[in-house]
């Protein structure tokens, strides 16, 4: 299967929409383009996507709305802007996905929300939960309460973060041109179209521009490095011009559109790898002799009946080690299930766990993809 068809069978996408591209050019919120997109997003959540949209935009529809001509340098002004704007952003959006019945959800993230793990792990559950809802995540930086310092400033950074967040199969930008091109078009007319290449290329660095139009920030340098954060979770990235007719619907048809940049490993590879590389652990479980020989022997996800102790105050999606009764490591993973909670449903059967807990996450304590087994 080429690289390009296998995006049809991507099942958790992250949508990134630029301020240069949502904004005409200064002129506002470019509804008409904004319900074109929604009808594709729509069209792939029926086809069973999950999509997370990341938009841009709230300054620039803040900056309309307050009849500024400029974009504003000082912090507190953007983040006035900001605050006038992302209302309007996440009404327009709302009204969009509404008219197919498909219902939104706004989440405005900060630095700290990625780099707290507590609150990562938070924001994580809580996408999650949105996205086996149906719903479509709306997601921007929380311009409003950041300072200069702990500040994306643009949303390719935080369009990476996210996909990495949710586990996404596929990272999508859309901007103002037509994808990646060997220099900045702008100033480079016999600039060439990058069609498809290794994100962790070097040679792409030379010619991505840190530019940015008017409106947008961080122009090409910055899409290259949320690539390259994407691909570190096995996530494919393509930067593509939003403006070309259904381009979102194209590219999941496969169209050779924009410039797709692969990451060097499967997503579940990726992700093996990662988990591997995460040697602090928040907690211990000890399992009986039989949980011990599924996992070792057939690789088999841990349900709550074959833990007999467990030791740590872990909080849901920390890394905790599994061991046998003598103490050896038979694997390490992530916990779909905080102490508190564990604690109440080890050795029990996991049809039991609604009633002692209230509520059902999963009926697994780890799940096997989140886990790597000691060899
Ligand atoms: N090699 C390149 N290929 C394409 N665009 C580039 C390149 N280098 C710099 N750019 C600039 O990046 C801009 C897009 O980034 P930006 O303005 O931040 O948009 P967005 O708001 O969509 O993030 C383009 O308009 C273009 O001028
Ligand atoms: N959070 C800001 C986004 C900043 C921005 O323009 O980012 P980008 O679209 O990546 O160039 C806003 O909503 O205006």
């Amino acid at each position: 299967m080429s690289e390009r068809n296998r995006l049809r069978t991507a099942r958790r996408w992250v949508i990134k929409i630029g301020s240069a591209l949502l904004t005409n050019e200064g002129q506002g919120l470019d509804l008409e383009r904004m319900d074109g997109w929604v009808t594709q997003m729509c069209q792939l959540h029926d086809q069973g996507v999950e999509v997370v949209l990341v938009s841009s935009g709230a300054v620039a529809a803040g900056m309309e709305k307050l009849g500024w001509m400029e974009r504003p340098t000082a912090l507190h002004q953007l983040q006035a802007a900001a605050a006038v704007g992302q209302a309007r952003l996440v009404q327009a959006w709302e009204m969009g996905f509404q008219k197919y019945g498909i219902q939104p959800a706004q989440v405005l993230l900060t630095h700290d929300d990625h780099s707290n793990r507590r609150r990562y792990l938070n924001a994580r559950s809580t996408l999650k939960t949105l996205l086996e809802m149906g719903v479509v995540p709306v997601i921007n930086e929380n311009d409003t309460v950041v300072t200069d310092e702990l500040r994306f400033g643009d949303n390719d950074t935080l369009a990476a973060l996210v996909a990495n967040q949710v586990e996404a199969d596929v990272l999508v930008i859309l901007t103002d041109q037509d994808g990646l091109f060997t220099a900045d078009p702008r100033t480079n007319p016999d600039a060439k179209l990058i069609h498809e290449v290794r994100a962790r290329d070097e040679s792409l660095d030379s010619m991505a521009g840190g530019g940015s139009g008017r409106l947008g920030r961080g122009g090409m340098q910055t899409k290259l490095r949320a690539s390259r954060q994407a691909a570190a979770s096995g996530a494919a990235t393509i930067i593509v011009g939003g403006r070309a007719d259904d381009v979102i619907t194209r590219i999941f048809e496969g169209e050779e559109l924009g410039t797709l940049l692969l990451p060097d490993q499967e997503p579940m590879a990726a992700r093996k790898q990662w988990l591997q590389g995460h040697l602090k652990t928040a907690g211990e479980l000890v399992l009986d002799a039989g949980a011990v020989r599924v996992l070792k022997e057939q690789g088999k996800s841990l349900l709550p009946v074959g833990v007999k102790a467990l030791r740590g105050s872990f909080q849901r999606g920390e890394m905790v080690t599994c061991l046998d009764e003598n103490g050896n490591e038979v694997a390490r993973g992530l916990i779909n299930y905080g102490a508190s909670e564990a604690e109440r449903i080890i050795g029990k059967p996991s049809h039991q766990i609604k009633v002692l807990l209230g509520y059902q996450r999963e009926p697994e304590l780890l799940h096997r993809d989140n886990m790597v087994f000691a060899s």
